[in-house]
């Protein structure tokens, strides 16, 4: 506890040791602080542990010796909060295998699992229904964090004084955690945004222009809020940092693994050539699917995304699916 009595997180594992998660552990170990990071791979325990690195997922980034990886989850026992940076599909196999204990679980990934239609925070729930869960979700390029670039994010729990305890030991000088409750809104916002960055690559690979660019994003937004409300989002965190904030970073630059997977398909590659061989994830590939079925099971509009989901799948092409969304009829705005 604090002078302030707030609970104080200090000792922080880290689940997951693609790009994103290797990013987080570097913020929390920077300084020196020791990290525990859970690597599914042996070769990137191995990279982490020896040279401080990790070639495979975040290469170019000089590691803290302090960060310290493992292939064991078991090592993550005892530990003060745990941030989970697995993607969706994996997801639920993963926190199968976590140590029992009642550290917080963050969740950092962006996407909606197959068939369950679950959020991380609903297969949190499912597997461990005592113990206190958080989303952390915002616009955060894994090299940037890596490199102590400023960076601002949406942290959200159910219990706002879990979130502020927990926003106060994630800050950095150059990370900057924004407070919410609103797990809901953070994980709708990460997981809609990928797969309208995936439709804005589309449009950039296909030279459709900015002027097309704008104008998905901003209809995207309305889709994603659509989405969001009907599952009882907030409107302020669609329109924060987790939401809009995000949509933005990943549908203009094609360092967002998203936008550079639509920009092949808007080139008439194949997704499926697109994503073999790849060890990354470009999750909006998974959700798309997902979203679009959810959007249909429950009513709500959703063009877009649904255009991503058929194109992903190769069940349309890039020139029909923008007739498509052209030849809608028209609307009022606000709808
Ligand atoms: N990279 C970023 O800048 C960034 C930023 C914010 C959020 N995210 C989100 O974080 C999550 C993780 O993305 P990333 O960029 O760290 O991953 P990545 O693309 O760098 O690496 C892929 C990850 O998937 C894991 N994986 C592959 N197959 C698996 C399996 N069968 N079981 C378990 N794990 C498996 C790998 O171990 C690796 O950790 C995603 O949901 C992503 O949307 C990423
Ligand atoms: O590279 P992307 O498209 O997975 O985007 C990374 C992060 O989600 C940006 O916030």
């Amino acid at each position: 506890m604090t002078s302030e009595g707030m609970t104080s997180y200090s000792n922080f594992g880290v689940v997951g040791g693609g790009a994103w998660g290797t990013a987080l552990a570097q913020l929390l170990a920077a300084e020196g602080a020791p990290v525990r990071l859970w690597a599914r791979e042996a070769d990137v325990v191995a990279a982490i542990n020896a040279e401080h690195r990790n070639p495979i997922f975040l290469p170019g980034a000089a590691l803290s010796p302090s960060l310290v990886a493992t292939g064991d989850l078991a090592d993550l026992a005892g530990l003060d909060a745990l941030l989970v940076v697995v993607p969706v599909p994996y997801l639920r196999a993963v926190l199968a295998g976590l140590p029992a204990g009642d550290a917080p679980l963050i969740f950092c990934s962006k996407g909606m699992e197959a068939e369950s239609f679950a959020f991380p925070i609903d297969i949190a729930r499912a597997i461990f229904p005592d113990r206190p869960l958080a989303v952390l979700s915002g616009p955060t390029f894994a090299n940037e964090v890596a490199a102590g670039l400023p960076t601002a994010i949406t942290l959200a729990a159910a219990d706002v004084g879990l979130a502020d305890a927990l926003a106060q030991a994630l800050a950095r000088p150059h990370f900057r955690p924004y407070v919410s409750t609103d797990m809901i809104g953070a994980e709708i916002g990460g997981a809609v945004k990928n797969i309208l960055a995936i439709a804005c690559g589309i449009v950039d690979g296909a030279g459709l222009g900015l002027n097309a660019r704008a104008a998905l994003i901003s209809r995207g937004f309305a889709e994603m809020t659509r989405f969001g409300l009907s599952r009882g989002a907030e409107a302020e965190t669609l329109a924060g940092l987790a939401g809009l904030g995000d949509l933005v970073l990943t549908c203009t630059s094609s360092n967002s693994r998203n936008f550079a997977l639509g920009q092949g398909l808007g080139r008439g590659e194949t997704a499926a050539a697109l994503m073999a061989d790849r060890r990354t994830v470009a999750e909006g590939a998974f959700s798309a699917p997902v979203v679009a079925a959810a959007a249909r099971a429950g009513g709500i509009d959703m063009p877009i995304t649904d255009a991503v989901a058929r194109l992903v799948a190769g069940e349309t092409g890039v020139a029909d699916a923008v007739q498509a969304l052209l030849s809608r009829p028209l609307r009022r705005e606000g709808r």
